[in-house]
C-alpha cells in the first residue's frame, strides 16, 4: 500500500515524508554480501533483501549490483528490497568457470561509459585491454579509455600509446590525466549529468585517486578501504558515488583476472574486421593460419590488417577453443 504524505515547508514546496510501507525507488550504491546502501531521492538508506526477492535473484542465477535500480518498503529507517528493475546494462567478469556457466560474475549494473583506466607507465598492456575492452563491450555500455600517470612519460611516447589504442580500438575514445592536471577538466566529455561511469583496471592504475579528486566536492564520499595481502592500500569495496554535475561514478577494486569466456560476444566485436576479410578466404573453415588462398594473412602481408590484431585474433581463437 503506498503512504506518502506531503507536508507544506516552509517556505512553500512539499516534503516527502516516508513512512512505514512506503514504497520507494532507489539505486544500489554500495554492497557487501548481504547488505546494500541505496540511494533515494539523494539520502542513503541502508538495505537488505526480502526472502521472495533473495529467491528471485538465486533462480536467476544473478545478485545484485552497485548500479542496479531497486524498488521496496521502509521499514524501521531501512529498505526492504523487493524487486529490480530491468538492467540496461551489465558489466561481468568470469572468475571461474562456474560463474562463467551463467555468464560471469556481474560487478556493476546501468551505466552508460566503461572507463578502462590504464597508467602509462609498466602497467599499460595492450593484451590486458583488449580484455577489459572486450567486458566493456559486451557489457552493452559505451567503451572508454583512460591513460593515467602520463607525467611519467614524455609527451610522444604518450602520443605513441594513444595511437596503439586508436589503431587497435576504433571508435573507442581515449583520454588521458596527468597527477597536475585537472581531471574535472580532461574528463568533461564524460561527466555528463546522465552518465553513469565505472572506472575498472588493474590495481594501482590510480582509479581510486581519481575518484577521490572527482569527489573532493561529492555529495557522498564513503570509500570502505582495507589493507591487502602486501599491506597496500586496495580498494576493496566498489561504491557509486554522485558527483556535483550529477555523473554517478563507479570504483570497482582492482582485477587480477578478467576472463575470456564470459566476453567472447565482445571479442567478436573487436575482430570484425578481421572476420569480414575471412569471407574472402578460399576455404569456409579457414584458420588463418597456414591455410592457402586466405585473405586475411594476405591483408597483413599488404599491411591493411594491423600484425598485432591478428596475433591477438589467433591467441582469442586458441583460448576459445579450449
Ligand atoms: N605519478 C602519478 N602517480 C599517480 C597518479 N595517479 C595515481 N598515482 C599513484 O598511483 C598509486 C596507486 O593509485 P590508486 O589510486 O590507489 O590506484 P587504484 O587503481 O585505485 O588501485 P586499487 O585500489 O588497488 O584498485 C598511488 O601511489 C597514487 O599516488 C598520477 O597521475 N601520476
Ligand atoms: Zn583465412
Amino acid at each position: 500500500m503506498l503512504a506518502c504524505f506531503f507536508v507544506p515547508r516552509f517556505f512553500g514546496g512539499f516534503h516527502l515524508i516516508k513512512t512505514d510501507s512506503t514504497v520507494l525507488r532507489g539505486q544500489v550504491s554500495f554492497q557487501a554480501q548481504d547488505r546494500f546502501d541505496l540511494l533515494v531521492d539523494g539520502e542513503t538508506l541502508p538495505a537488505t533483501l526480502s526472502g521472495n526477492f533473495r529467491r528471485t535473484l538465486k533462480q536467476q542465477h544473478t545478485q545484485l549490483v552497485v548500479g542496479d535500480w531497486v524498488s521496496g518498503t521502509l521499514q524501521a529507517g531501512s529498505m526492504r528490497i523487493t524487486a529490480m528493475q530491468p538492467r540496461t546494462s551489465l558489466l561481468t567478469r568470469s572468475t571461474s568457470s562456474r560463474f562463467r556457466e551463467s555468464g560471469g560474475q556481474a560487478i556493476a549494473a546501468n551505466l552508460t561509459t566503461v572507463v578502462i583506466v590504464t597508467s602509462a607507465n609498466h602497467d599499460f598492456n595492450l593484451e590486458r585491454l583488449r580484455r577489459y575492452h572486450a567486458i566493456a563491450t559486451v557489457s552493452r555500455a559505451q567503451p572508454a579509455f583512460l591513460i593515467t600517470k602520463t607525467d611519467l612519460i614524455s609527451d610522444a611516447a604518450l602520443a605513441k600509446l594513444n595511437d596503439q589504442l586508436t589503431a587497435t580500438f576504433p571508435g573507442t575514445s581515449v583520454y588521458t590525466l596527468g597527477a597536475d592536471q585537472e581531471p574535472a577538466v580532461k574528463l568533461a566529455e564524460l561527466l555528463q549529468p546522465d552518465a553513469c561511469l565505472a572506472l575498472i583496471g588493474s590495481s594501482g592504475v590510480g582509479k581510486s585517486t581519481l575518484v577521490g579528486k572527482l569527489t573532493g566536492e561529492a555529495l557522498f564520499t564513503k570509500t570502505i578501504r582495507q589493507d591487502d595481502a602486501h599491506g597496500r592500500h586496495a580498494t576493496t569495496n566498489r561504491r557509486l558515488f554522485v558527483l556535483r554535475t550529477g555523473t554517478r561514478l563507479i570504483d570497482t577494486p582492482g582485477m587480477r583476472a578478467v576472463g575470456v569466456a564470459a566476453a567472447s560476444a565482445g571479442f567478436a566485436a573487436q575482430f570484425a574486421p578481421l572476420e569480414a576479410l575471412a569471407a574472402n578466404c578460399k576455404f569456409r573453415n579457414c584458420r588463418h593460419v597456414s591455410e592457402p588462398g586466405c585473405a586475411v594473412k594476405a591483408a597483413v602481408q599488404a599491411g591493411t590488417l594491423p600484425e598485432a590484431t591478428y596475433q591477438a585474433y589467433l591467441k582469442y581463437q586458441a583460448k576459445a577453443a579450449r
